[in-house]
Parts: structure tokens; sequence; C-alpha cells
């Protein structure tokens, strides 16, 4: 109905573009065939700001490089003894000063509660304003548990659960993460806006 008569019609499906594989393999699982996507692994700046702020560059960086339509994601881990700190710059402080740097830094205070944030952003072309999709995980940081294969799962027990997301099937992880939530609002934008392709092919 009215979506369809504000259809867009996209030069090419949206490239999903990150540096990180194991976001790429979450991402690819809990998207499914729901949305045709392809992927380009791509190192993007760090950026600084606020979280929302940082994605949208992102996606405004990644529209110029591929020309078309692009969908990227920033994760933070915000501590809130620490006002939301790490944040953004959870990927430094984890490569500076592992798990264990994690957990001492909240040492000195009694308030362990944290919660993961997903910022996915779209832009449907390189002179676009990006349109962006928040998911909030609530948790605790704990000591690490479970394989250490993706970031920071070992330290992180989200609310509800006696598993850190480590130590969980990958499938339970999809259904209550930050990942999965803001994927929900993507694929509901795309299900409303009705967008159609040129190509339709998935990869
Ligand atoms: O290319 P991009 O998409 O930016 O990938 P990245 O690895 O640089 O990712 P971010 O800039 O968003 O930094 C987030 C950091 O948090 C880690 N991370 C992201 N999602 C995670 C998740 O679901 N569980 C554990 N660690 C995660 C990730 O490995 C980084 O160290
Ligand atoms: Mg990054």
């Amino acid at each position: 109905m009215a979506a369809a008569a504000r259809a867009v019609v996209l030069s090419q499906p949206v490239t999903f573009v990150t540096g990180n594989a194991k976001k790429l393999e979450e991402v690819r699982a809990i998207l499914g065939n729901s949305i045709p996507f392809r992927s380009l692994k791509l190192d993007l700046p760090e950026l600084q700001g606020e979280p929302e702020e940082i994605s949208r560059e992102k996606a405004r960086l990644a529209a110029k490089e591929v020309n078309g339509p692009v969908l990227v994601e920033d994760t933070c881990l915000c501590f809130n003894a620490l006002k939301g700190l790490p944040g953004p710059y959870i990927k430094w402080f984890l490569q500076k000063t592992g798990h264990e740097g994690l957990n001492n830094l909240l040492m000195a205070y009694e308030d362990k509660s944290a919660y993961a944030l997903c910022v996915f952003s779209l832009a449907l072309g390189p002179n676009t304003d990006p349109i962006t999709f928040l998911g909030k995980t609530p948790g605790k940081i704990v000591p690490p548990r479970g394989p250490n294969d993706f970031g920071w799962d070992p330290i992180f027990e989200p609310d509800g659960y006696d598993q850190t997301y480590a130590e969980m099937p990958k499938e339970e992880k999809n259904k209550i993460s930050h990942r999965s939530r803001a994927l929900a609002l993507v694929k509901s934008h795309f299900a409303d806006a009705g967008y159609t392709f040129q190509t339709e092919s998935s990869i």
C-alpha cells in the first residue's frame, strides 16, 4: 500500500561492510535470507564520538567506497559504573588490557552492570543520510568463562542468564543479543520500505 508507492529501487543489493569475520557470521545467521545482501571485508576507521554518530559516519565512508547501498554496524560495551565507557572504545581496551583488564576496571566499583549496544546504519548511497537501528542487551561483567573466540563474549553475562555470551549456544546468543535486536529493526524497516533491487542476488 503506502509503502509500495514509496518503493525505492536500489542499484545493487546492500553490502554489509565489516572487517570482523565473527560479526559477519552472526549477521548471516540472524538475517538468513530475509534481506539480500553481500559482504565486503574492509577495515573502516575507528572513529570517536557518540555511538550513533560513529555508526552513521562509518556508513557514509562505506557508501563512498562501495558507491551503492551499505549496511555497517558499530558495537559498544558500556559499563554503567563508568558512565558508558569504554563504549565505542571497547576494541582498544580489549586489545590492550584483555578480559582481565576489563574486569579490573570495575574493581573499584560494586556495580558490575553493563550493556552491549549495537548500532546499525543503512546508507542507500554515497550521498544519502544514513538511517540508524539500535539494539541493546543489559547484563554484567564477570571473570571470563567459555570459549574465547569472539571479542568480549566470555566476560559478558546477559541479565536473566547464568551463562556468558561465550558459554551459550550461538543460536541462544543470536536470539537475545544486541546485534539481533538491532537487526530485528533493520528487518522490519526493509519489510516496510519495500525496497526493490535491480539485481537480485545474495552472496
Ligand atoms: O570492521 P568493524 O565492523 O568495525 O569491526 P570491528 O571488529 O572493528 O568492531 P567495532 O569497531 O564495532 O568494535 C567492537 C569491538 O567489540 C568486539 N565485538 C563486537 N561484537 C561483539 C560481540 O557480539 N561479542 C563480543 N565481542 C564483540 C569486536 O571484536 C571489537 O573488538
Ligand atoms: Mg571497527
